[in-house]
């Protein structure tokens, strides 16, 4: 495909012989904003280093814009832009300051220098900064900082570490924004705890588990696994179980918290001939909404595994 961005091909990564990354395959096109989930110690950061070209992958390859990283990493890393969880800020440098720093190191010639830093500057917001000290900024505009060195060079590819952790809500809210923005020209990796954020800058996801991909998906996929096939109806004076369970469609019924929850088959809608019993036999219906999953509860699933407990391994020994 022509605008392919990032091809990462059955990456592996082995510590000590350990897996900590195994056979990552996946690709990203210009203009996607892909959302990089995992609990603690899945391999996020593993595979980031290996597709920034900072860590060498024991198998497996990763190309940029059809560019290998192994066999030409320098032309393959000048169209990434970085920002890691550790900002690499120099503090005691003003923003014009840094950001001519982080061109220059990113290959910006003499004469478009000037230039790419206050466009990076504008994009960022930063504008008004550009004398500041990096160390008197707040947090928030210091991660802006750090984008803006990230895009400096306008690189095809953006990854982001983590780029909302310390923020506080309005912060998250100009980043996320932003990242969106930057999502449009460019293509954006964004590892993340915050499932919520996925959701919100994310029009592509992937969930990491113990060096595997279990998920790689569109955010629909994920969105359409979340609203599911469950209803919570409220019924004041409710009918028994059995009698719900009458209802064409209806496949479980459940009290939970006063209200029932009732799963329906697969390309069935029980909605209206719920509301028309309720009404035909005075059920008294309060509420009847989609019972959706959490993306907590998806992401538990597509990643709890059963440990043994330690006294069953104790005794199986
Ligand atoms: N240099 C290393 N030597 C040995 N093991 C390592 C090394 N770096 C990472 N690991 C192990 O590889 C696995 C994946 O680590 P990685 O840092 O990629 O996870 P992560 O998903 O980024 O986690 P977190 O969100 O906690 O940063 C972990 O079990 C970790 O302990």
């Amino acid at each position: 495909m022509a605008n392919l961005t990032v091809e990462a091909i059955e990456l592996t990564r082995l510590y000590g012989g350990r897996a900590a990354v195994s056979d990552v395959t996946f690709n990203l096109q210009q203009g996607q904003v892909l959302g990089f989930l995992g609990p603690n110690g899945a391999g996020k950061s593993t595979t980031m280093k290996m597709l920034t070209g900072n860590l060498a992958p024991s198998a497996g390859s990763v190309k940029i814009c059809g560019i290998d990283m192994m066999e030409s990493p320098k032309e393959a890393k000048a169209l990434i832009g970085y920002l890691p969880e550790m900002r690499p800020l120099y503090k005691e440098f003003t923003v014009d300051e840094y950001l001519t720093i982080a061109a220059r190191l990113h290959n910006v010639s003499g004469k478009h220098l000037k230039k790419a830093v206050e466009h990076a500057k504008e994009r960022c917001g930063l504008s008004h900064m550009s004398k500041r000290l990096i160390e008197n900024l707040s947090n928030g505009y210091q991660q802006r900082v750090g984008i803006a060195q990230a895009i400096i060079h306008n690189p095809m590819v953006v990854i982001l570490d983590e780029p909302t952790v310390g923020l506080d809500p309005i912060q998250i809210r100009d980043i996320r924004a932003l990242i969106k923005e930057i999502g449009q020209a460019h293509s954006v990796i964004v590892s993340t705890h915050i499932l919520p954020e996925v959701e919100m800058v994310c029009d592509h996801v992937q969930i990491i588990d113990k060096g595997k991909l279990v998920f790689n998906g569109g955010i629909d996929v994920l969105k359409q696994q979340r609203i599911g096939n469950k209803l919570l109806v409220g019924l004041r004076q409710p009918p028994s179980a059995e009698v719900l369970k009458t209802i064409a469609g209806v496949t479980e019924v459940e009290l939970v918290d006063s209200m029932w929850r009732i799963r329906f088959a697969e390309g069935s809608q029980p909605h209206e001939a719920i509301v028309q019993a309720a009404v035909h036999h005075n059920w008294g219906l309060y509420h009847i909404a989609p019972d959706q999953t959490s993306l907590e509860d998806v992401f538990v699933q597509l990643t709890y595994h059963e440990s043994v407990p330690v006294a069953e391994v104790a005794q199986a020994a």
